[in-house]
Protein backbone atom coordinates (compact mmCIF):
# COMPACT_ATOMS: atom_id res chain seq x y z
CA UNK A 1 0.00 0.00 0.00
CA UNK A 2 1.43 3.40 -1.42
CA UNK A 3 0.22 7.05 -0.60
CA UNK A 4 -0.70 8.70 -3.57
CA UNK A 5 -2.39 11.79 -2.07
CA UNK A 6 -2.28 14.07 1.43
CA UNK A 7 -4.07 17.19 1.48
CA UNK A 8 -3.68 18.65 4.56
CA UNK A 9 -5.85 22.04 5.25
CA UNK A 10 -5.92 22.46 1.97
CA UNK A 11 -8.02 25.47 1.13
CA UNK A 12 -8.72 27.34 -2.12
CA UNK A 13 -9.95 30.94 -2.95
CA UNK A 14 -11.14 32.64 -5.95
CA UNK A 15 -12.33 36.38 -6.14
CA UNK A 16 -12.49 36.51 -2.46
CA UNK A 17 -14.96 33.38 -2.83
CA UNK A 18 -13.65 30.16 -0.89
CA UNK A 19 -14.43 27.20 -2.65
CA UNK A 20 -12.25 24.60 -0.77
CA UNK A 21 -12.17 24.89 2.95
CA UNK A 22 -9.81 23.05 5.27
CA UNK A 23 -9.76 20.00 3.26
CA UNK A 24 -7.47 16.62 5.15
CA UNK A 25 -7.59 13.99 3.26
CA UNK A 26 -5.83 11.02 1.99
CA UNK A 27 -5.52 8.39 -1.11
CA UNK A 28 -4.03 5.02 -1.12
CA UNK A 29 -2.62 2.88 -4.45
CA UNK A 30 -5.28 0.48 -3.54
CA UNK A 31 -8.66 2.79 -3.05
CA UNK A 32 -11.27 4.02 -5.58
CA UNK A 33 -12.76 7.02 -4.48
CA UNK A 34 -16.04 8.35 -5.57
CA UNK A 35 -16.33 11.77 -4.69
CA UNK A 36 -20.06 13.16 -4.50
CA UNK A 37 -21.70 16.49 -4.00
CA UNK A 38 -24.07 19.04 -5.39
CA UNK A 39 -23.59 21.72 -8.30
CA UNK A 40 -20.54 24.02 -6.93
CA UNK A 41 -19.30 21.95 -4.49
CA UNK A 42 -15.55 22.16 -5.37
CA UNK A 43 -15.44 18.69 -6.46
CA UNK A 44 -13.88 19.60 -9.80
CA UNK A 45 -11.51 22.09 -7.97
CA UNK A 46 -10.25 19.15 -5.69
CA UNK A 47 -9.55 17.29 -9.01
CA UNK A 48 -7.52 19.71 -10.23
CA UNK A 49 -5.61 19.85 -7.72
CA UNK A 50 -5.06 16.16 -7.52
CA UNK A 51 -4.00 16.51 -11.03
CA UNK A 52 -1.12 19.34 -10.54
CA UNK A 53 -3.03 21.29 -12.03
CA UNK A 54 -3.56 23.87 -9.43
CA UNK A 55 -1.91 24.82 -6.36
CA UNK A 56 -4.21 25.64 -3.03
CA UNK A 57 -4.21 29.37 -1.44
CA UNK A 58 -3.33 27.87 1.65
CA UNK A 59 -2.61 24.32 3.11
CA UNK A 60 -0.23 21.55 2.03
CA UNK A 61 -1.07 19.05 -1.38
CA UNK A 62 1.39 16.28 -2.15
CA UNK A 63 0.64 14.73 -5.03
CA UNK A 64 2.92 11.24 -5.66
CA UNK A 65 5.35 12.06 -2.72
CA UNK A 66 5.55 15.95 -4.43
CA UNK A 67 4.72 19.05 -2.84
CA UNK A 68 2.86 21.24 -5.28
CA UNK A 69 4.44 24.34 -5.62
CA UNK A 70 7.90 22.85 -4.68
CA UNK A 71 7.87 20.67 -7.78
CA UNK A 72 7.98 20.71 -11.66
CA UNK A 73 3.97 19.46 -12.07
CA UNK A 74 4.75 18.72 -15.92
CA UNK A 75 7.31 16.01 -14.59
CA UNK A 76 4.07 14.72 -12.39
CA UNK A 77 1.35 14.92 -14.57
CA UNK A 78 2.56 11.97 -16.80
CA UNK A 79 1.90 10.03 -13.36
CA UNK A 80 -1.39 11.11 -13.64
CA UNK A 81 -4.73 10.20 -16.09
CA UNK A 82 -7.36 12.90 -16.18
CA UNK A 83 -10.48 12.31 -18.06
CA UNK A 84 -12.95 15.21 -17.99
CA UNK A 85 -15.26 16.66 -21.14
CA UNK A 86 -13.22 20.38 -20.60
CA UNK A 87 -10.41 17.78 -22.16
CA UNK A 88 -12.35 15.66 -24.79
CA UNK A 89 -13.08 19.52 -26.14
CA UNK A 90 -9.69 19.89 -26.77
CA UNK A 91 -9.23 16.80 -29.36
CA UNK A 92 -10.07 18.07 -32.68
CA UNK A 93 -13.01 16.35 -33.96
CA UNK A 94 -11.14 15.23 -37.33
CA UNK A 95 -8.75 13.04 -35.27
CA UNK A 96 -8.36 9.56 -35.42
CA UNK A 97 -9.59 7.56 -32.27
CA UNK A 98 -6.09 5.45 -32.90
CA UNK A 99 -3.79 8.68 -32.97
CA UNK A 100 -6.12 10.44 -30.21
CA UNK A 101 -5.17 7.20 -28.15
CA UNK A 102 -1.59 7.27 -28.90
CA UNK A 103 -1.26 11.31 -28.19
CA UNK A 104 -2.58 10.45 -24.99
CA UNK A 105 0.71 11.70 -22.87
CA UNK A 106 1.07 14.95 -24.87
CA UNK A 107 -2.62 16.25 -24.66
CA UNK A 108 -2.93 15.37 -20.72
CA UNK A 109 0.53 17.35 -19.91
CA UNK A 110 0.03 19.87 -22.46
CA UNK A 111 4.00 19.23 -24.34
CA UNK A 112 5.57 15.97 -24.99
CA UNK A 113 7.24 14.29 -22.41
CA UNK A 114 10.51 12.27 -23.57
CA UNK A 115 9.46 9.07 -21.17
CA UNK A 116 6.36 8.49 -23.53
CA UNK A 117 8.02 8.67 -27.12
CA UNK A 118 7.62 4.88 -27.05
CA UNK A 119 4.07 4.64 -27.29
CA UNK A 120 3.61 2.14 -30.04
CA UNK A 121 0.74 1.43 -32.30
CA UNK A 122 0.22 -1.96 -30.90
CA UNK A 123 -0.03 -0.52 -27.29
CA UNK A 124 -2.53 1.75 -28.30
CA UNK A 125 -4.59 -0.71 -30.24
CA UNK A 126 -4.75 -3.22 -26.97
CA UNK A 127 -6.15 -0.20 -25.14
CA UNK A 128 -8.87 0.25 -27.49
CA UNK A 129 -9.67 -3.28 -27.24
CA UNK A 130 -9.67 -3.32 -23.34
CA UNK A 131 -12.38 -0.68 -23.73
CA UNK A 132 -14.43 -1.85 -26.48
CA UNK A 133 -13.32 0.64 -28.78
CA UNK A 134 -11.27 -0.98 -31.30
CA UNK A 135 -13.56 -1.26 -33.79
CA UNK A 136 -13.53 2.43 -33.82
CA UNK A 137 -9.80 2.97 -34.40
CA UNK A 138 -10.08 4.27 -37.94
CA UNK A 139 -12.72 6.59 -37.11
CA UNK A 140 -12.65 10.51 -36.43
CA UNK A 141 -12.84 10.88 -32.78
CA UNK A 142 -16.12 14.07 -33.64
CA UNK A 143 -17.92 11.13 -35.16
CA UNK A 144 -18.31 9.10 -32.15
CA UNK A 145 -21.38 9.34 -29.96
CA UNK A 146 -20.94 11.16 -26.43
CA UNK A 147 -20.82 7.53 -24.55
CA UNK A 148 -17.83 6.36 -27.37
CA UNK A 149 -16.33 9.94 -26.75
CA UNK A 150 -16.29 9.25 -23.10
CA UNK A 151 -14.74 5.68 -23.43
CA UNK A 152 -12.19 7.15 -25.92
CA UNK A 153 -11.08 9.71 -23.16
CA UNK A 154 -10.49 7.09 -20.53
CA UNK A 155 -8.67 4.61 -22.98
CA UNK A 156 -6.39 7.37 -23.46
CA UNK A 157 -6.27 8.72 -19.87
CA UNK A 158 -4.97 5.04 -18.88
CA UNK A 159 -2.71 4.48 -21.76
CA UNK A 160 0.62 5.44 -19.94
CA UNK A 161 -0.54 3.61 -17.07
CA UNK A 162 -1.11 6.41 -14.74
CA UNK A 163 -0.67 6.09 -10.60
CA UNK A 164 -3.22 7.91 -9.98
CA UNK A 165 -6.47 7.63 -12.15
CA UNK A 166 -8.86 11.22 -12.10
CA UNK A 167 -12.59 10.55 -14.30
CA UNK A 168 -14.55 13.95 -14.06
CA UNK A 169 -18.12 12.91 -14.12
CA UNK A 170 -17.91 10.06 -16.94
CA UNK A 171 -21.31 8.69 -16.69
CA UNK A 172 -22.41 12.64 -17.64
CA UNK A 173 -25.25 13.12 -20.56
CA UNK A 174 -25.02 8.94 -21.13
CA UNK A 175 -28.41 7.06 -21.17
CA UNK A 176 -29.14 4.34 -19.56
CA UNK A 177 -27.56 1.72 -21.39
CA UNK A 178 -24.68 3.88 -22.16
CA UNK A 179 -24.30 4.22 -19.19
CA UNK A 180 -24.21 0.88 -17.25
CA UNK A 181 -22.14 -0.74 -19.74
CA UNK A 182 -19.28 2.36 -18.73
CA UNK A 183 -20.04 1.32 -15.12
CA UNK A 184 -19.08 -1.92 -15.94
CA UNK A 185 -16.12 -1.52 -17.61
CA UNK A 186 -14.72 0.74 -15.03
CA UNK A 187 -16.03 -1.84 -12.34
CA UNK A 188 -13.63 -4.47 -14.03
CA UNK A 189 -11.09 -2.05 -14.51
CA UNK A 190 -11.04 -1.07 -10.29
CA UNK A 191 -10.64 -4.78 -9.62
CA UNK A 192 -7.73 -5.72 -12.14
CA UNK A 193 -4.84 -6.04 -9.50
CA UNK A 194 -2.49 -3.82 -10.94
CA UNK A 195 -5.34 -1.01 -11.84
CA UNK A 196 -4.26 2.50 -10.28
CA UNK A 197 -5.75 4.28 -7.41
CA UNK A 198 -8.82 6.09 -9.01
CA UNK A 199 -11.02 8.80 -8.30
CA UNK A 200 -13.88 9.77 -9.38
CA UNK A 201 -16.29 12.42 -9.72
CA UNK A 202 -19.87 12.06 -9.67
CA UNK A 203 -23.40 13.76 -8.64
CA UNK A 204 -25.18 10.11 -8.33
CA UNK A 205 -25.14 7.27 -6.05
CA UNK A 206 -25.97 5.29 -8.60
CA UNK A 207 -23.22 5.79 -10.60
CA UNK A 208 -20.63 4.41 -7.95
CA UNK A 209 -19.11 1.39 -9.61
CA UNK A 210 -18.99 -1.95 -7.99
CA UNK A 211 -15.69 -2.63 -6.61
CA UNK A 212 -15.46 1.35 -5.44
CA UNK A 213 -14.45 1.54 -1.64
CA UNK A 214 -14.17 4.75 -0.75
CA UNK A 215 -16.36 7.88 -0.83
CA UNK A 216 -15.74 11.30 0.02
CA UNK A 217 -19.02 13.86 0.19
CA UNK A 218 -17.92 17.49 -0.30
CA UNK A 219 -20.70 20.33 -0.11
CA UNK A 220 -20.01 24.13 -0.24
CA UNK A 221 -16.51 23.52 0.14
CA UNK A 222 -16.13 21.17 3.06
CA UNK A 223 -15.64 17.12 3.87
CA UNK A 224 -19.36 15.98 5.25
CA UNK A 225 -17.98 12.47 5.48
CA UNK A 226 -15.40 10.37 4.17
CA UNK A 227 -13.49 7.24 3.82
CA UNK A 228 -14.86 3.42 3.14
CA UNK A 229 -18.12 3.67 1.48
CA UNK A 230 -19.80 1.10 4.16
CA UNK A 231 -19.47 3.60 6.92
CA UNK A 232 -19.02 7.15 4.96
CA UNK A 233 -22.13 6.76 2.94
CA UNK A 234 -25.27 7.30 4.89
CA UNK A 235 -28.71 8.74 4.71
CA UNK A 236 -27.61 11.51 7.41
CA UNK A 237 -24.15 12.58 5.37
CA UNK A 238 -26.35 12.40 2.13
CA UNK A 239 -29.25 14.38 3.04
CA UNK A 240 -26.64 16.83 4.77
CA UNK A 241 -24.41 17.21 1.51
CA UNK A 242 -27.72 17.83 -0.86
CA UNK A 243 -29.52 19.58 1.84
CA UNK A 244 -32.30 16.74 1.52
CA UNK A 245 -34.18 14.37 3.16
CA UNK A 246 -32.75 11.16 1.24
CA UNK A 247 -33.37 7.80 1.15
CA UNK A 248 -30.65 5.36 0.32
CA UNK A 249 -31.13 2.03 -1.05
CA UNK A 250 -28.60 -0.81 -1.75
CA UNK A 251 -29.08 -3.67 -3.55
CA UNK A 252 -26.11 -6.03 -4.12
CA UNK A 253 -23.45 -3.78 -3.44
CA UNK A 254 -25.41 -0.86 -6.41
CA UNK A 255 -26.76 2.04 -4.36
CA UNK A 256 -29.63 4.43 -5.42
CA UNK A 257 -30.98 7.21 -3.62
CA UNK A 258 -34.66 9.12 -3.84
CA UNK A 259 -35.79 12.49 -2.14
CA UNK A 260 -38.29 11.73 1.01
N1 LIG B 1 -12.17 31.58 -10.75
C1 LIG B 1 -13.23 31.52 -9.95
N2 LIG B 1 -13.71 32.63 -9.32
C2 LIG B 1 -14.79 32.56 -8.50
N3 LIG B 1 -15.47 31.42 -8.26
C3 LIG B 1 -15.05 30.30 -8.86
C4 LIG B 1 -13.91 30.25 -9.73
N4 LIG B 1 -13.75 28.99 -10.18
C5 LIG B 1 -14.74 28.27 -9.59
N5 LIG B 1 -15.51 29.03 -8.83
C6 LIG B 1 -16.69 28.62 -8.04
O1 LIG B 1 -16.27 27.60 -7.14
C7 LIG B 1 -17.33 26.71 -6.88
C8 LIG B 1 -16.84 25.27 -7.04
O2 LIG B 1 -16.59 24.99 -8.41
P1 LIG B 1 -16.31 23.51 -8.90
O3 LIG B 1 -16.27 23.54 -10.40
O4 LIG B 1 -15.13 22.96 -8.20
O5 LIG B 1 -17.63 22.79 -8.38
P2 LIG B 1 -18.21 21.33 -8.73
O6 LIG B 1 -18.54 20.69 -7.42
O7 LIG B 1 -17.31 20.58 -9.62
O8 LIG B 1 -19.56 21.74 -9.46
P3 LIG B 1 -20.43 21.01 -10.62
O9 LIG B 1 -21.04 19.80 -9.99
O10 LIG B 1 -21.47 22.06 -10.93
O11 LIG B 1 -19.53 20.71 -11.77
C9 LIG B 1 -18.47 27.11 -7.82
O12 LIG B 1 -19.42 27.83 -7.09
C10 LIG B 1 -17.79 27.99 -8.86
O13 LIG B 1 -18.67 28.97 -9.35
Amino acid sequence: MVNVLHFTDVSVVRGGTTILDSVNWSVDDDQRWVILGPNGAGKTTLLQIAAAFMHPSAGQAEVLDETLGGTDVFELRPRIGFASTAMARKVPAKEKVLDVVMTAAYSVTGRWNEEYETIDERRAQRVLQEWNLDHLAEREFGTLSDGEQKRVQIARSVMTDPEILLLDEPAASLDLGAREALLQLLSGFAQEPNSPAIIMVTHHVEEIPLGFTHVLLLSGGKIVSAGPIGTALTETALSETFGLNIELIETDGRFAARAV
